[in-house]
């Protein structure tokens, strides 16, 4: 049998990649990237230019498949690899991104009738609008004793499912009557490939409240919060729920065209994207926390047994890898913090120097930053600019950094973005580890762990544990082609189980990082007051984040 190859695409919050991976070795043999052409939408519709309010965030359902018809040709072409070659196909998306479609799949918002109702249009995973709804919901689960709710760590999240329905239902009932289906991106997308539609049960599991045993919660529950949602997942979430690596059907014609790769190749289900990256860095077995660094960060875990612990994502039966509990937490906002602060918070004087040496702000500022001990700076932050997602899950949470002086340069400020989040990670990892969840090592993926190394030498220490690092570029995608060769089956030159696929394709740098003993000792110093930092503004002591985000709301409507 010829050599064979399976394509991974990752939908990302910015861009999609498609990656062509050897199904011998795991090797990249090709990618390309494909900016969304109208990128995250959060201040107006592409449209008519209707402004959206605060909180929103939203994705137009043709970028994706735009991904498809621009990146998938192009590694084809790159690798020169013949495309009946290529025996599977599996994607890996953010996640809860949800659109509204039609009886025939078609999103409400390429119908003109509801192309002006921002409610139409594919809502991203950091679209956090519907946290009134998330309060609700997590007010009345708790109130009714609702046994799913400590599987999520005690609290739905805004971003996910549920909330973002009943968003639509209170403020757009006309698009809530109007929509047959309310779908995860990455089962829509599959859809398209195929022609079929199902759900996959990692997206069910993590943002659909769905379990393998005891399906989603009862209609008395979904009764109770609005007699309109009484019948929801019979009718608007109905659908096959099937498992990770489960074929979903094979390519169309059509999309054969699109794609140029062969009608009737295999299509994995749907898949997330921090997840599929857990078979990819060789993470079968439980113990190893799977970091997925990027705008945000996902945190993975395998377990044995289902464990409520404080704030997580969520635990769900083979989520992550058949025959194991999969516990997902993670950070709203990572990469998105230090992002935020170079393009608004930096004076002209370090871009125009980052410009003179010929290096991005980013560097510019890691470099300066790295000539910093941990503790020099004076500085410590809460990293909460995009809310809390995990112990405290919290969107009306906003960031706070404490120390500032005459003299602070920005590169401290940089430098204690950073160090916030790696403490963020510790609050998780901690959460996991003192509750029966261990974690013994730490792998990092995404894009971070590829740009930064003075992040993933702090993460090391403030986690105080060795960091394995992907050797890969696009770890989500090649994992995504994994679930792709196991659709296609060994018969036809993949794989039987994700597990095998991982054996042969995974790969880790031999390079670690290391804690370096004497910034562990600082940094635990510096982790304690951000712990009473966290509980303060985090837990009740005082909530002046949430009235100044009251009052912003009150007096800019
Ligand atoms: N040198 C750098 N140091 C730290 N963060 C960086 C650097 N360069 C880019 N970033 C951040 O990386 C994030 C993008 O991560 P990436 O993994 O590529 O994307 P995604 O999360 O969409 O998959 C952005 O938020 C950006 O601010
Ligand atoms: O929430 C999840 C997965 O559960 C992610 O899709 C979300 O954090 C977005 O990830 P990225 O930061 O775009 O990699």
């Amino acid at each position: 049998m010829s050599h064979k190859y399976a394509i991974g695409v990752d939908y990302g919050t910015q861009s999609g990649r498609a990656v062509l991976v050897d199904l011998t070795n795991g090797h990249e043999v090709a990618d390309h990237v494909t900016p969304y052409p109208h990128g995250v939408i959060d201040e107006t519709l592409p449209t008519s230019g209707k402004q959206l309010e605060h909180d929103w965030a939203l994705q137009h359902p043709g970028d994706y498949i735009e991904v498809l018809r621009r990146s998938i040709p192009a590694v084809l072409a790159q690798s020169g690899v013949s495309p009946a070659d290529v025996i599977g196909l599996g994607i890996d998306f953010t996640a809860c991104t949800m659109l509204p479609v039609d009886e025939r799949g078609t999103p409400l918002c390429f119908k003109p009738e509801w192309s002006d109702n921002p409610h139409g249009w594919v809502k991203l995973w950091k679209h956090h609008a519907a946290q009134d709804e998330a309060d609700r919901l997590n007010a009345m689960a708790a109130q009714r004793g609702e046994k799913f709710l400590p599987r999520y760590g005690g609290k739905i999240s805004s971003e996910w499912m549920i909330a973002k329905v009943w968003q639509i239902a209170n403020e757009a009932p006309d698009v809530y009557d109007a929509s047959d289906l309310f779908t995860e991106a990455t089962d829509w997308v599959i859809s398209q490939l195929t022609g079929n539609f199902v759900r996959n049960s990692c997206t069910a599991g993590y943002k659909s409240i769905w379990h393998k045993r005891e399906g989603y919660p009862s209609s008395d529950f979904f009764k109770a919060l609005d007699p309109r949602l009484e019948n929801l997942t019979e009718t608007k979430l109905r659908g096959d729920i099937v498992p990770l690596g489960t074929k979903a059907g094979e390519l169309t014609e059509e999309m054969a065209k699109l794609t140029g790769l062969n009608a009737g190749t295999a299509i994995a289900v749907g898949n997330v994207d921090a997840h599929a990256a857990v078979p990819a860095v060789g993470v079968v077995t439980p113990g190893k926390l799977v970091m997925a660094m990027g705008t945000s960060i996902c945190h993975m875990l395998l377990g044995t047994e289902e464990v409520e612990v404080e704030g997580m994502c969520g635990v769900v039966e083979d989520g992550i890898i058949p025959g194991y509990l999969g516990y997902e937490a993670g950070q709203s906002a990572v990469g998105d913090i230090f992002e935020w602060f170079v393009e608004e918070a930096v004076p002209a004087y370090v871009k125009e120097a980052a410009g003179k040496e010929g290096v991005g702000v980013h560097q510019w500022l890691t470099e300066r930053a790295s000539a910093y001990r941990p503790g020099e700076t004076g500085l410590l932050a809460l990293d909460w600019w995009n809310g809390n997602r995990s112990v405290l899950v919290d969107t009306n949470l906003t960031g706070v950094i404490v120390g500032f002086s005459l003299l602070t340069k920005p590169e401290e400020v940089y430098r204690t973005l950073l160090e916030s989040t790696a403490f963020g990670t510790r609050k998780i990892i901690d959460a996991f580890h003192h509750n029966g969840v261990p974690v013994d090592e730490v792998y990092a993926c995404g894009g971070l762990p590829q740009r930064n190394r003075l992040l993933m030498q702090i993460y090391a220490d403030v986690t105080n544990r060795e960091i394995k690092i992907a050797d890969s570029k696009q770890t989500p995608a090649v994992g995504a082609a994994m679930f792709g060769a196991v659709a296609a089956g060994s018969a036809k030159g993949g794989y039987d189980s994700v597990v095998d696929a991982a054996k042969a394709m995974a790969r880790v740098r031999e390079e670690t990082f290391k804690p370096i003993p004497e910034n562990v000792a600082i940094y635990d110093k510096l982790y304690r007051e951000y712990g009473e930092l966290h509980d303060y503004f985090g837990r009740g002591a005082n909530d002046v984040m949430k009235r100044l985000k009251a009052l912003k709301d009150e007096t800019s409507r």
